[in-house]
């Protein structure tokens, strides 16, 4: 998916909702556990739930890495449900030496090689920049790169002042030479609002990945306020506060509700942007 195609969705759908599919299998509503692949009847089910309302789904891969072939096999036909308007986003933070991370990026974006049909992945910076050319050599794929992470431990390296900035001022910067804002999104917490006028300086054109809305207690009034461009540029992601509102049989309406408040909240926003 292209950026302006990206931008395109958000403002029909008055929405920069990303769906975080973190589906973990002990969590799964207790009458689902009879079918045969329980994970991906769980994914369906939140996918049809919340479609009117996210622009993307993010699959946390963790979540089905832990389930051995099973889970790769509920990943894979996750994503062939997920409808192609949609952006797709594999949250597997990556990064490696570069024949290794060519294989990474082979096996999320290149299905003609086994892998999957994403259209990002995330990737950390902490190896450089040949760890992360592989990913973006892929035209028309997205690198999602950790800029500003929305854990407590991101102040260990992340706000480590190096000459006269922050390190991850200096990643934004960096990663800015390596591509351009077609196939480049940063991750910025949402518990990090305050930093987010100061990010926005560094990359103006940037989508942002923000998740940390809901369970980690992150205010969408905040990102929004300081993160929205003319272009929309956020994908705010929502995981567990949408899978996990109900764990009965009403678990996809309740899925809905929570969606759709966010996505109400989200078009007031964009009616302040001209
Ligand atoms: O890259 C991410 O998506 C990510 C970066 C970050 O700084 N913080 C963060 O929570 N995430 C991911 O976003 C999701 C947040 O989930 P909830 O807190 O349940 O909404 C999880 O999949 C995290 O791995």
């Amino acid at each position: 998916m292209t950026y302006s195609e990206l931008s395109e969705q958000i403002f029909q759908k008055q929405s920069y909702l990303c769906v975080g599919l973190d589906t973990d299998s002990r969590k799964l509503p207790p009458h689902l556990l009879t079918e045969a692949d329980p994970v991906f009847t769980f994914n369906k089910a939140i996918i049809d739930a919340t479609i009117d309302f996210a622009v993307a789904y993010k699959p946390n891969i963790a979540f089905y890495e832990a389930q051995g072939p099973r889970g790769w096999e509920s990943l894979q036909k996750t994503l062939d449900y997920i409808p192609k308007d949609c952006f797709t986003i594999a949250d597997a933070k990556r990064g490696d030496i570069g024949n290794t991370s060519d294989l990474y990026a082979r096996t999320f974006f290149d299905p003609t090689a086994a892998g999957l049909a994403f259209d990002s992945v995330t990737v950390a910076p902490y190896m450089g920049h040949d760890s992360v050319m592989p990913f973006l050599a892929y035209k028309g794929k997205w690198v999602i790169l950790l800029a500003l992470t929305s854990n407590v431990g991101s102040a260990d390296f992340q706000r480590q002042i190096i000459g006269d900035q922050e390190l991850f001022e200096m990643v934004i910067e960096t990663a800015k030479t390596w591509a351009g804002p077609d196939q480049l999104m940063f991750v910025v917490g949402a518990t990090q609002a305050n930093e987010l006028k100061r990010i926005r300086e560094l990359a103006p054109d940037n989508f942002l990945l923000v998740p940390g809305v809901g369970t980690q207690g992150g205010s969408l009034a905040d990102v929004s306020r300081l993160g929205l461009t003319k272009t929309g540029g956020l994908l705010v992601n929502a995981s567990r506060s949408i899978l996990y509102a109900s764990d009965g049989t009403d678990f996809a309406d309740r899925a809905r509700a929570e969606a759709k408040a966010l996505q109400l909240e989200m078009a007031h926003h964009l009616a302040t942007i001209s």
